[in-house]
């Protein structure tokens, strides 16, 4: 009879939404997004603990982890000033710094034995950067795709937008069009200064990327750019297999 591997269920908890996966001490399994308390039970039942993430409404967290508590399944919340020693934290206050990104550092120093940055194109677009021995050097932060077209049609009197979907041409032929080009060649451009900024400290490194809105990018990626949808859970196996 072969022995079950204990599976722990990860939670991403976005200002967006919330992401989960199953992750064992050595893979990631089935991922998703979490819809609602049903959804959140029925992955409880399968999960040996629960580890959760967040950089969201802490009312939520709070509704989640009732919904967990009365399950009787073990949890934990992550925080930056967990000591994990892989990544070094550039800030001076450790705690301020967004669960997220230091998960995806940690992930991605999983897949990178060289110095790196981590793109994470969410609600916020998020970047950061690492050097060879782990040590964070720091980052940016500014507004996701979604964000910056809202703020323009928001704050704008004759600039509309269509927010049902997204024109993805290279230069727009009509407001609506311009704008989203607009936003994304945004986003376009802190790929390439990453890469810039990568390319003048460093020989050598690797660059990634992450998060909701990457699929709207894709098609022109910086050539080497990697891909890795779920590098926060590798970032949280990392903590598991340390803590677990
Ligand atoms: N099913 C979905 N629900 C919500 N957003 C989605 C969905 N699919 C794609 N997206 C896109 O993902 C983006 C959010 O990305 P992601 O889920 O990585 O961010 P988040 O974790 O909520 O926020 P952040 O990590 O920046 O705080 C949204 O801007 C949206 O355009
Ligand atoms: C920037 C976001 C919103 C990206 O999800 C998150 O990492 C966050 O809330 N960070 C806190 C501020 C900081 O990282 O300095
Ligand atoms: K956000």
């Amino acid at each position: 009879m072969s022995e079950r591997i204990p599976e722990y269920l990860c939670l991403d908890i976005g200002n967006s939404r919330v992401k989960y996966a199953m992750v064992t001490k050595r893979e990631v399994t089935d991922t998703g997004i979490l819809t609602d308390q049903n959804h959140l039970q029925q992955l409880l039942v399968k999960s040996e603990g629960v580890y959760i993430a967040s950089v969201g409404q802490t009312e939520y967290v709070a509704e989640l982890i009732k919904v967990i508590q009365s399950s009787n399944c073990r949890y934990e919340l992550l925080s930056t000033s967990t000591q994990v020693q892989a990544i070094a934290v550039a800030y001076n206050n450790p705690a301020k710094l967004g669960l997220d990104r230091w998960l995806a550092m940690l992930g991605a120093r999983r897949f990178s034995s060289r110095p790196f940055a981590v793109l994470d194109i969410g609600t916020a677009i998020t970047c950061d950067f690492v050097d060879v021995g782990g040590q964070h050097l720091g980052g940016w932060i500014c507004p996701g795709i979604q964000l910056m077209r809202q703020s323009l049609a928001k704050n704008t009197a004759r600039v509309t937008t269509n927010q049902q979907q997204w024109y993805v041409g290279d230069i727009g032929k009509d407001t609506e069009e311009c704008v989203d080009s607009g936003c994304l060649v945004m986003a376009k451009g802190i790929i390439d200064r990453a890469d810039l900024w990568m390319k003048n400290q460093f020989s050598d490194y690797d660059l990634f990327i992450c998060g909701g809105d990457c699929d709207l990018l894709l098609p022109e990626f910086v050539s080497g750019i990697r891909h890795i949808p779920d590098i926060i859970f590798y970032g949280m196996m990392q903590f598991i297999s340390e803590k677990a």
